[in-house]
């Protein structure tokens, strides 16, 4: 059959007959615009036309193949008929093409920090608002970074730290630096390739990645990204739908993954102003997990509805019953809630407020961990689960303080984001880098050569519980991106 040309497929160019153009092939979406996550509005703006530009930095390559029943596959387009619409360039975006162009050298990025400071100069503001974004007023997404700043060091001396050596293992693999790539989602609202980027990176440190169920790039994309026996582990959000959960935890377990993270804080999405303001129409709506949303609320709520908020401690067995991985619980927030996890036999938690996303004012995660781990040690448990944290790690120095205080290692989040929308898979590794650089130095600093040697005598954490002495954060104060007054935003 001759291709279809750009013509008859501008014929389809409404909301009752509607189809787009994606990768030179034709697609009658008509009967699926009500149930797109993202909305209806952005298909029918690309009724009739090519809609890959806006496609592809939002949806995993094989939405269309796994979602689109085939009688809707109408086929091939000879793309040479297909008019192409000259995008309109809006002055604010040329502000920001002007920003790249004049960004720092990667070379000139010292910590974390930096990259945080330059992706808020060079990022889409969708993207930004949606990174960048934590609940209400933010609080604890500031919290999380200065409660380290409440921690100080009493380091040795007169130890020889010549060979310093920071590997470990977690849940049983062996990594040469304590940290990991936790879960984020819509890895593709910053570069345009996604998650895999993180894979790359994460493969080239021997770094492990969590996968998120809400990456924009497809789970066998980025585990087939994997290099060698790189270690990922799956993020679950867990699905009203269990038979919908069993088969992505059993694929996930086939395809390798060596760790199942069950989220725990997110029974619902936090409410995150800026992706709000934003009137989150779709760019970043649609993911792997391809569920109906409402994106009244910006990114998070849109992509979210599919979450079970009648998760409790009663589906441990079950998940237990369908999976051989080791079992951590990601969002824990109390120590009696890591002693129940214990109870119900799974080997890990993260103590975590999911990056102040989810409860304003919930507690930084390493003053859950000083909360936690004496409690456990009094109990004979400490070797009986391991214990992660997450949320506001930027330094080396903040891995060493988790470690300090009984850590297995840490998650880190947006750090990694930055990198990533700003400098690709060289900035990742830049980043990864620069900790690693850091840990070796601080390590040597306060007589440490080797992970077994941190404990709680190199620190001193007694005003950690006391909200009242935090320094001023000059440094992420600095970055903090003010919420934009609403009008300011409509311009
Ligand atoms: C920054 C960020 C975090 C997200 C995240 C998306 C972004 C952009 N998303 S979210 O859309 O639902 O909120 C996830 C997610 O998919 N699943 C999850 O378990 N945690 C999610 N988190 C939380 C993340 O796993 C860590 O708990 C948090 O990022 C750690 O804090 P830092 O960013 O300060 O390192």
């Amino acid at each position: 059959m001759a291709p279809l040309t750009g013509v008859e497929v501008a014929k389809h160019n409404n909301a009752k007959d509607c189809w787009v153009i994606v990768h030179g092939r034709a697609y009658d979406v008509t009967e699926f615009l009500p149930e797109h996550p993202g909305g209806q509005k952005i298909i029918i703006k690309y009724a009739g036309k090519d809609a890959t530009e806006e496609f592809d930095p939002i949806h995993p390559p094989d939405t269309l193949e796994k979602y689109l029943p085939k009688d809707k596959h109408m086929g091939p387009v000879d793309m040479t008929t297909v008019v192409k619409e000259k995008a309109e360039v809006l002055p604010e975006e040329q502000e920001r093409l002007k920003r790249i162009q004049e960004m720092p050298l990667l070379e000139q990025c010292y910590n974390l920090m930096d990259f945080e400071a330059v992706a808020r100069r060079v990022m889409k503001k969708t993207a930004w608002g949606y990174y960048s974004s934590a609940a209400d007023d933010e609080i604890t997404l500031r919290e999380n970074h200065s409660a380290f700043h409440r921690i100080w060091f009493r380091p040795r001396i007169l130890v020889n730290v010549e060979n310093v050596d920071f590997s470990t293992t977690m849940l049983g693999t062996k990594v040469s630096i304590p940290f990991y790539v936790t879960a984020t989602a819509l890895g593709k609202l910053g570069h345009v390739e996604g998650e895999v980027v993180l894979t790359r990176a994460a493969a080239r440190h021997n770094v492990i990645q969590m996968i998120p169920t809400l990456a924009s790039c497809a789970f066998d994309e980025i585990v087939d990204a994997a290099a060698g026996d790189q270690v990922q582990w799956l993020q679950l959000y867990v699905n009203k739908d269990r038979e919908i959960t069993r088969r992505i935890v059993e694929h996930a377990e086939k395809r390798g993954c060596k760790g199942l993270f069950i989220t725990v804080d997110a029974p619902q999405l936090g409410r995150r102003e800026k992706d709000m303001r934003l009137k989150f129409t779709d760019e970043g709506s649609n993911v792997q997990a391809g569920e109906t949303t409402d994106n009244s609320q910006g990114a998070a709520r849109a992509i979210s509805s599919f979450i079970d908020p009648a998760l409790s401690w009663d589906d441990i067995p079950w998940f237990k019953s369908i999976t051989k991985m080791p079992i951590v619980l990601k969002g824990v927030q109390r120590v009696e809630d890591v002693i129940k996890a214990v109870e119900v036999g799974v080997q890990g938690v993260v103590l975590s407020n999911h990056g102040g996303r989810q409860l304003d004012f919930a507690r930084s995660a390493i003053e859950v961990l000083a909360e936690t781990m004496p409690v456990l040690k009094e109990m004979g448990l400490e070797n009986k689960i391991e214990v992660y944290i997450d949320g506001g790690v930027r330094r080396g120095t903040d891995i060493i303080k988790a470690l300090c205080l009984g850590a297995k290692g840490v998650g880190i989040g947006r750090p990694f984001l930055y990198a990533m929308s700003a400098y690709g898979q060289d900035g990742v590794e830049r980043a990864m880098q620069l900790l690693k650089d850091e840990m070796e130095m601080n390590m040597r600093l306060i007589g440490a050569t080797k992970i077994e040697e941190l404990n709680p005598s190199l620190i001193d954490a007694r005003s950690l519980f006391n909200h009242g002495t935090t320094p001023v954060d000059n440094l992420a104060n600095a970055i903090y991106d003010p919420l934009v007054n609403p009008a300011q935003r409509e311009k």
